[in-house]
């Protein structure tokens, strides 16, 4: 009888981070349109102050300030309006006392205004005059120049993941590409029979194809280019021509299906083909995930990856191998657990380490509880009900409800 040589989780880290340590990061220059979810390659310093001139917050009036003191409703102070700030120009003039000039929310404050009245507390008298019933401090209403970002400021670290607020802080200092790490690019190949596309017409024992959608999606959501994606029958020698020429172009190489003991499981024989390395590991100390596949070839740099054919263990290891690497040699910053309270027990698996899909729920004590979300790996909707999964490590017992927990976010 033969058993699979399981490798636990860590191990398998290990031999894929040794596999690839000689190929070093590629850097790439994208638009910003095209960075969300890069990992950025360098420092970045502003190269102008943001915002790079004194702008009013309101739509109002800039004034001197010692002109409105002790201005009110009873009382009001009459201030000659001498002109009106357009947006995106320089103020013609600046004021002098007794003076005000009409400003809109952003317009650049004018020489010898240090504050800004709010519309709201003016009463226009006439066209060149203007009632003020509220006093306003000096800096009142403004926002100076460089409050936001100095001029030379170090505004984003090398390994931050780009997220919607970086690029538009990107934006801001006047920076319309950035380097980040140059993305891996990903052939996805889902291996089957049974297997028809979401648009096919069903019939009996097919089965729709999920992990090319969401292998590719995680790989997307990853930042990483995916280069192909194929459907492929059971075939061997379709399985290593198409594997064969997604090496060319691809840093990683996914082939779900296949990669345990069943007659037509041809990945593992595949990968140790094609890898000049071999295979690196075959079946990993992990629930789900055990039939996982790991291979390494030099000449084209890739990664040869047979992942488990249920689809929730497919994405699960996926994410626990591939992503896990990606942060570990692009620098980028690590993804952080959520702590929260077990509800319920979880038991652990003989040997293996487990990956226990959980909810996050808050509870009415107000602390946050994860609720397991039990079913068999080949379910899709656990991966659906689920926030984030907890990992039991091999040989630790089980979890007891009211533990303390890591939640990793998926
Ligand atoms: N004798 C043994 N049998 C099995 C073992 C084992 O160790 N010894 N391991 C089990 C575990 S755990 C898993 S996981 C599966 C994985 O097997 P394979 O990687 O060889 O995958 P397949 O047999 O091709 O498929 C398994 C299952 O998943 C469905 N599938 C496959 N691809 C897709 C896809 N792209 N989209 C949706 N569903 C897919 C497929 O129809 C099968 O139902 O093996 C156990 N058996
Ligand atoms: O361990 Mo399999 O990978 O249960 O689904």
């Amino acid at each position: 009888m033969k058993l699979l040589q399981v490798d636990t989780v860590a191990r398998a880290r290990e031999k894929l981070k040794k596999a690839v340590q000689g190929q070093g990061v590629k850097r790439r220059r994208v638009p910003l349109e095209e960075a969300l979810g890069g990992i950025l390659a360098e420092d970045v310093y502003a190269k102008e102050p943001v915002p790079g001139f004194d702008r009013s917050t309101v739509d109002g009036y800039a004034v001197r300030s010692a002109d409105t003191a002790g201005a009110s409703d009873s009382v009001p102070v009459f201030l000659r309006i001498t002109g009106e700030i357009e947006m995106g120009r320089v103020p013609e003039h600046g004021i002098c006392p007794g003076e005000c000039m009409y400003i809109p929310t952003g317009g650049m404050i004018p020489e010898g205004a240090d504050a800004v009245v709010m519309i709201e507390y003016c009463e226009l008298f006439s066209e060149t005059e203007t009632a003020v019933c509220h006093s306003v401090p000096a800096g009142g209403n403004i926002v100076h120049a460089g409050d936001d970002v100095q001029e030379g400021e170090k505004v984003l670290t090398k390994g931050t993941r780009l997220r919607p607020q970086e690029i538009g802080l990107l934006a801001a200092v006047g920076e319309e590409s950035v380097t980040i790490v140059k993305p891996w690019s990903v052939t996805i190949i889902a291996t089957g029979d049974e297997l028809i596309t979401p648009g096919d017409r069903m019939e009996p024992g097919k089965v729709r194809n999920i992990n090319n959608y969401g292998l590719e999606a995680i790989a997307r959501q990853m930042g990483f280019d995916v280069s192909g994606c194929f459907l492929l029958k059971d075939e061997r020698g379709l399985l290593e021509e198409t594997v064969r020429s997604a090496m060319r172009q691809s840093d990683i190489v996914a082939v779900s299906g296949g990669s345990s003991k069943g007659k037509k499981d041809e990945t593992a024989s595949v990968i140790g083909t094609l890898a000049s390395e071999g295979i690196l590991t075959q079946g990993l100390a992990l629930k789900p995930g055990k039939p996982t596949i790991l291979g390494y070839d030099v000449p084209t740099g890739t990664i040869l990856l047979g992942l488990p054919g249920h689809p929730s263990a497919a994405m699960i290891v996926f994410q626990l191998l591939i992503g896990w690497l990606w942060e570990d040699i692009s620098g980028g910053k690590k993804s952080w657990p959520v702590p929260a309270e077990l509800t319920v027990n979880v038991p652990a698996a003989p040997g293996r380490a487990v990956c226990q899909t959980v909810q996050l729920l808050r509870g009415e004590d107000g602390r946050t509880k994860a609720v397991p979300v039990f079913g068999r790996s080949g379910l899709i909707s656990i991966l659906t009900k689920a926030d984030g999964y907890i990992v039991i490590p091999e040989n630790q017992e089980g979890l007891k409800k009211g533990e303390m927990v890591e939640v990793f976010l998926i």
